[in-house]
């Protein structure tokens, strides 16, 4: 069972660069108002109306992801990407099932994770179907077509995932989403 419209890269960046995307994301500022950490650059999404707004502006994007943007455009991947959103998941923590905004983002998500692995679950609402995507560090998940638009995609809340060894703990992760804000 593949869902068509994603692609997951392993080792994208190289760990060295995974590092540094965490250290730099460690020194800019957090807005703790959710259940889970975040920061949002270029765009700000209103989780209460569920659409990008302008009343309150982002910072821009930060420079510390400017070779990410470089490489994710260079690559062919997306247009250049205009907005940023860090989550961070301490183990046990999770995001609900959801498709990303319909009509306020662009046709590709991307998806960088750094510090823990865990498990992204893919689900169809039609037919019920299900993926599971273990993401690594370093790794690189592009959403596009269905994989985007029908299929749901969440993190269950817990603190460990199954493996074919046994179940693995999770440690603490941070993942940078990039998106275009669609015009209009
Ligand atoms: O943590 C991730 O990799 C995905 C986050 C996500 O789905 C979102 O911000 O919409
Ligand atoms: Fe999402």
């Amino acid at each position: 069972m593949t869902v068509p419209g994603l692609r997951y890269i392993p080792d994208w960046l190289p760990a060295a660069e995974t590092a540094r995307l965490l250290a730099a994301v460690d020194t800019a500022e957090w807005d703790d108002t959710l259940r889970r950490r975040v920061q949002h650059y270029g765009h700000r999404y209103d989780y209460g109306s569920r659409r990008v707004t302008t009343t309150r502006p982002a910072p821009p994007m930060p420079e510390w992801v400017t070779g990410v943007l470089d490489r994710l455009v260079s690559e062919g991947h997306m247009a250049r990407p205009d907005q940023l959103i860090v989550n961070e998941y301490a183990p046990g923590q999770g995001i609900s099932a959801h498709v990303d905004h319909v009509s306020g983002f662009g046709p590709v998500v991307a998806s960088i994770s750094t510090g823990s692995r865990c498990d992204m679950d893919f689900t169809h609402p039609g037919t019920g179907a299900k993926q599971t995507v273990t993401l690594d560090p370093g790794g690189l998940c592009l959403m596009t077509g269905e994989a985007r638009y029908t299929w749901r995609h969440g993190i269950a809340a817990r603190r460990t995932d199954p493996s074919r060894h046994g179940r693995i703990p999770r440690g603490r992760r941070v993942s940078l989403t990039f998106r275009t804000v669609a015009a209009g």
